[in-house]
């Protein structure tokens, strides 16, 4: 089959790179073949490789709570890290690499053009707990591979993202190819308990060392989306050029115990319980048509029919219909406004007891249109009750919009990338829903972008920290090659747009 791939970091219509091949796509349907042109454009993901990332899947590197966490395992984990890839970790006097709170990683690898501004990937060892093992079709730290899929805590967040950066690495170092532009890598060990003993220190670092500013910064994020959006066919790369913010509520109240047998009108329980109910019944409005989600619908337009065209092109008119389609779905409501979920409830101290104190926590992610201050409002005004106190224990305001138009140099980089892993994918500025890492480096770039090259269909967003994580095997040689072909496409000289894409690719 003849295949041809214009990419270009303008526009696909004024493509630089023309890739003719020949390939027969039936016999070698786990290639990503399409940004192959010669040995040195593509990794494949031979036998050896496939292994590292299954050993990698093997440390059960869970961070439980800030100070529980499987410390052992996380530090095993980079010594196998450290082990398994000679050229980053010894051979190449490109690399210079450190542990930072014994258990991150932070590396430079020296480009050779000092007026380039450097650039930070982001990515991070430790993984949620496993719950419900008896549902997994394959034990989660075994990365067994299974009809084609790659099963394991960490296969989507976040060991993928380490692997395939040192796999980049490793393979670019080894093939005697030297980076124009010098970039990090950090690794922290903390960030599914918000990073404060990783990313924290390793960003602190980096500002002792002198950094002040980068070019851009890619950490996990958004992903790959293929019949997640209704009515729209094809691979959409969603990148997260926002984030939103978090804010961690305690609802409490607080009344005399006594006997249950002469129990008052109502309870601390029924009284925390209705609270509860309320913020659930009363979800935050609707933001669609304020921010960055109006921005990714816009450019959803070549993917749409002509009707859809025409209702994303009058957001202002069809915002309401549109806000209800795009609620049905827990991962489509998440863009468009700030989310509330009841983590944990807890009350009662004895079965014939009338409990003193009902508490609940409530997670909120703040949408970018929107303040913490003006969530906690809201959620006073609807529980309208003063005898449920509501105390804000933590909190994050969403994070600036990163650029993503023409001109800005690391939002192309990204999407150039992703189209020559897939060629067919609309790139789109996106909402982050969850939070990362990156708030610990948002002082060195306004160009901060949340990606992750994972590609999604239905029913996979469940499988983050859910039951069965996995990835496929032709997903991972992907993603191993998104991160080689955005640092060649770093390679880049300076931030007008107009620039050829790597000669090689
Ligand atoms: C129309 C578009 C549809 C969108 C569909 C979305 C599909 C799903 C794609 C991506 C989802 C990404 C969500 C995963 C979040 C990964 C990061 C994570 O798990 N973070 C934790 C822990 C955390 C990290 N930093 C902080 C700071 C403050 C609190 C918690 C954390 C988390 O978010 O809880
Ligand atoms: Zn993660
Ligand atoms: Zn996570």
């Amino acid at each position: 089959m003849l295949r041809m791939v214009r990419l270009t970091l303008t526009e696909d219509v004024e493509a630089v790179v023309l890739i003719v091949r020949t390939v027969h796509l039936s016999q070698r349907p786990a290639q990503t073949s399409q940004c192959r042109q010669t040995d040195s454009d593509f990794i494949p993901l031979n036998e050896e490789r496939l292994q590292r990332f299954q050993k990698a899947l093997g440390f059960e590197s869970v961070s439980r709570d800030s100070g529980d966490s499987n410390t052992d395992e996380i530090f095993k984990f980079g010594e196998f890290i450290i082990a398994s890839f000679p050229h980053i970790h010894r051979h190449s006097p490109l690399v210079t690499w450190e542990r930072v709170n014994n258990l991150s990683l932070l590396y430079h690898i020296q480009g050779n053009d000092p007026s380039l501004k450097p650039y930070l990937l982001m990515a991070h060892i430790d993984v949620v707990p496993v719950t419900n093992l008896d549902q997994w079709d394959a034990p989660p730290f075994s990365g067994e591979v299974k009809d084609g899929f790659i099963y394991g805590r960490g296969t989507i967040d976040d060991k993928n993202n380490v692997m395939g950066i040192l796999e980049a690495t490793e393979f670019m170092l080894s093939s005697n190819i030297k980076p124009k532009r010098s970039f990090y890598i950090s690794f922290g060990h903390d960030e599914e308990t918000r990073g404060n003993a990783g990313a924290s220190q390793v960003a602190n670092l980096l500002r002792q060392k002198g950094v002040k500013e980068v070019e851009f910064i890619v950490d996990e994020g958004m992903t790959v989306l293929e019949g997640i959006i209704d009515g729209v066919a094809g691979p959409v790369a969603s990148v997260g050029v926002t984030e939103k913010g978090i804010v961690l509520l305690n609802l409490s109240v607080e009344l005399p115990p006594g006997h249950s047998s002469m129990p008052p009108r109502e309870t601390a329980i029924g009284i925390l319980a209705r609270a509860v109910l309320r913020l659930e019944e009363n979800p935050h409005p609707s933001m669609l048509g304020a921010g960055v989600e109006t921005d990714m619908f816009e450019s959803l337009v070549p993917k749409m029919s002509y009707l859809q065209r025409v209702v994303i092109s009058n957001i202002w008119l069809f915002r309401y219909p549109l806000s209800w389609l795009l609620s049905r779905k827990p991962s489509t409501n998440a863009v468009i406004r700030t989310v509330t979920a009841v983590t944990i409830f807890n009350s009662g101290v004895k079965f014939n007891m009338i409990p003193p104190l009902a508490e609940a926590k409530v997670n909120h992610r703040v949408h970018p249109s929107q303040t913490i201050q003006e969530v906690v409002d809201y959620d006073r005004a609807v529980i309208n009750d003063p005898r449920v106190k509501i105390e804000v224990v933590y909190s994050m305001e969403p994070h600036p919009v990163a650029g993503h138009g023409e001109s800005d140099f690391g939002y192309q980089v990204l999407r150039t990338s992703v189209r020559q892993i897939w060629p067919e994918a609309v790139v789109v500025p996106a909402i982050m829903v969850g939070n990362t890492d990156t708030f610990n480096f948002l002082n060195f770039s306004t160009n901060v972008y949340r990606f992750s090259p994972t590609h999604m269909f239905p029913g996979d967003p469940e499988r983050f920290h859910g039951i069965n994580e996995r990835m496929s095997v032709k997903n991972y040689e992907q993603v191993i090659n998104f991160f080689y072909h955005l640092i060649r496409n770093a390679d880049q000289a300076g931030l007008s747009p107009v620039h050829s894409a790597h000669p090689d690719l």
